[in-house]
């Protein structure tokens, strides 16, 4: 992306951040620019820092050093404001974090009840078009336990959509499903991310799976971004680190700490 891309065409810009947890710095340097309406990538190992990166966004973790702008301001430290920047920034995570007391339509409702003051027939209205979205029409009576993964997938990921966020984050959104529901999952994320014209940025193990629909990739290791171009060019990467990463292996450039290799090998 060109450096003088106009700001309105930016969703996501950091500049030379640093972010740190606790005493350790876990990523330092970092630049990225996410172009609006794209799908990128973030790759790497376990622990090099991806979910370190989102939390940066949603302003979860306030950054070390340098500058982090999403949607148009820089992500601001007091609590409304920061409050009302969530808003735009629809957050998928692993867990799904369904309220299992609740009815599918009414844990996609939540965001809607909790941050608007819509009537109640209008948000009912707008759960089953979430719903619908999803391809779960017929599931709003249903109870999160009645659902398989995937579909626990999908309904959270209509809730993420309720408030119509235009930029989505997706920390690991494939992980626990099988290959079908993975393939179910990753394109409707691409279809809504082109339909809603949405920006998305997917945090990811499962680089086959998501490499397809994304316009860019980035991968972090060793603390800092080792990689940022189109999948084509990942794919054709002769850089070490990088191919150390996408073969697995388990020597190489990429610096494993000593506990999170333990805990792999043991
Ligand atoms: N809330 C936290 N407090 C302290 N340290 C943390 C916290 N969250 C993450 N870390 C540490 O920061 C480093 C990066 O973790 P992070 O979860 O961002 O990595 P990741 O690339 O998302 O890993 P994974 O792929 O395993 O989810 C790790 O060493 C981790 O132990």
């Amino acid at each position: 992306m060109s450096p003088d891309t106009p700001p309105q065409d930016i969703a996501v810009r950091l500049t030379d951040v640093r972010l740190d947890r606790g005493t350790r710095t876990v990523l330092s340097g970092i630049d990225l620019t996410v172009p609006r309406g794209s799908i990128t990538a973030v790759l790497g190992p376990s622990g090099s820092g991806k979910s370190t990166l989102l939390a940066a966004l949603t302003g979860e973790l306030v950054p070390a050093a340098g500058q982090v702008e999403v949607l148009g301001q820089a992500v601001p430290q007091r609590q409304r404001a920061l409050l009302e920047l969530r808003k735009g920034i629809g957050v998928l995570l692993q867990g799904n974090g369904l309220l299992t007391d609740l009815t599918v339509a009414e844990n996609v409702a939540l965001p809607l009840r909790t941050h608007t003051k819509l009537p109640r027939p209008v948000i009912d209205r707008l759960v089953a078009m979430k719903l619908h979205a999803v391809g779960l029409r017929t599931a709003g009576d249903l109870y999160p336990r009645e659902l398989s993964g995937g579909m626990a997938r999908r309904v959270a990921l209509a809730r993420a959509l309720a408030l119509d966020p235009p930029l989505m984050v997706y920390d690991e959104p494939l992980t626990g499903l099988d290959p079908i529901a993975s393939g179910v999952i990753m394109s409707l994320i691409s279809r809504l991310n082109d339909s809603l014209g949405l920006t998305s940025i997917i945090v990811t193990h499962h680089v086959h799976e998501t490499l397809p629909v994304a316009d860019r990739a980035i991968v972090i290791a060793n603390g800092r971004i080792v990689f940022s171009g189109t999948p084509a060019e990942l794919e054709a990467t002769t850089d070490p680190l990088v191919l150390q990463f996408l073969r697995g292996e388990p020597d190489g450039p990429i610096a494993f700490d000593t506990a999170e290799r333990s805990r792999e090998t043991a």
